[in-house]
């Protein structure tokens, strides 16, 4: 089992910007368990979804895997014939965590992982990529040329899976917050760790609207966007080639 996430317990005079780094990946599948409503059904239907898009001989991308628990969902769920499956993160600590995980699992289509920035990797041959709570860490003025690539290498009838954390009008935003930092309390974490995290997370984490998402990703190339979960400000969409 993965280490308790106490990278936040202790009181900073100025917190550093969020990275992930080897003592994040060190804690990472307890930090997003604790910080991410419906994360583990995210990952799950995830697998579900990518089954339902792969088609034969093509190439499935899961893109800011970190420690590739979308990478094994999908792995685990493809009947679709001739699969590849590619994870790509830019963490050298996630991925190399990435790669133990993956040794003790051998049921279902190849997988590769790449280091990689994943605005600059050649993506082709995509039946079904996701981005499961990663967008949000590109810098907005990058977003739509990842989209648009991701779009533009995904063949017809073929998906995006997108989950992020969201942002929503003035009122909205202040009861989805609210919310959610009562799950994280009720998972332990104090008011101090929800605030240092909070300043961390701040220039690093950049949740856009709903709005903002749907039209982005119909200017990308995708035909239909549909929301198929929600749990308070995580949100996860389906937009269909
Ligand atoms: N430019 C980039 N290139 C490659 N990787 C990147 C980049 N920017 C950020 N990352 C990677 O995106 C991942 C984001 S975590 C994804 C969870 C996972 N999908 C999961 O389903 O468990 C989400 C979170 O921590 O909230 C990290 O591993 C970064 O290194
Ligand atoms: O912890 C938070 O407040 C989040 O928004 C989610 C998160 C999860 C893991 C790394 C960074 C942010």
């Amino acid at each position: 089992m993965s280490e308790r996430d106490d990278i936040y317990t202790e009181a900073h005079d100025r917190v550093a910007d969020f990275e992930f780094n080897t003592a994040v990946a060190r804690v990472f599948p307890d930090m997003i368990k604790r910080s991410v409503p419906g994360y583990a059904e995210t990952v799950a239907m995830s697998g579900i979804i990518a089954a339902r898009y792969a088609k034969p001989h093509t190439n499935i991308y899961d893109l800011g895997c970190s420690l590739g628990a979308v990478t094994l969902a999908m792995r685990h769920a493809l009947t679709a014939e001739g699969c590849r499956i590619i994870g790509i993160d830019n963490s050298e600590s996630m991925l190399e965590r990435a790669g133990h995980y993956l040794a003790l699992d051998d049921e279902g289509p190849a997988v590769d992982l790449v280091c990689a920035d994943i605005c600059e990797y050649p993506i082709e041959n995509a039946s079904v990529t996701a981005l499961n709570f990663v967008l949000q860490f590109i810098a907005p003025e990058q977003r739509l040329a990842l989209l648009s690539n991701i779009a533009a290498a995904t063949c017809q009838g073929g998906a995006l899976i997108l989950s992020e954390k969201i942002a929503f009008s003035e009122d909205e935003q202040s009861i989805q917050d609210t919310l959610h930092h009562d799950f994280k309390r009720a998972n332990g974490y104090s008011d101090l760790e929800i605030a240092q995290k909070r300043s961390a997370i701040e220039n690093v984490l950049i949740p856009e609207t709903e709005d903002v998402h749907r039209q982005r990703l119909l200017d990308a190339g995708f035909s239909n966007v549909i929301r198929w979960y929600q749990c308070f400000n995580f949100v996860s969409y389906l937009a269909i080639k």
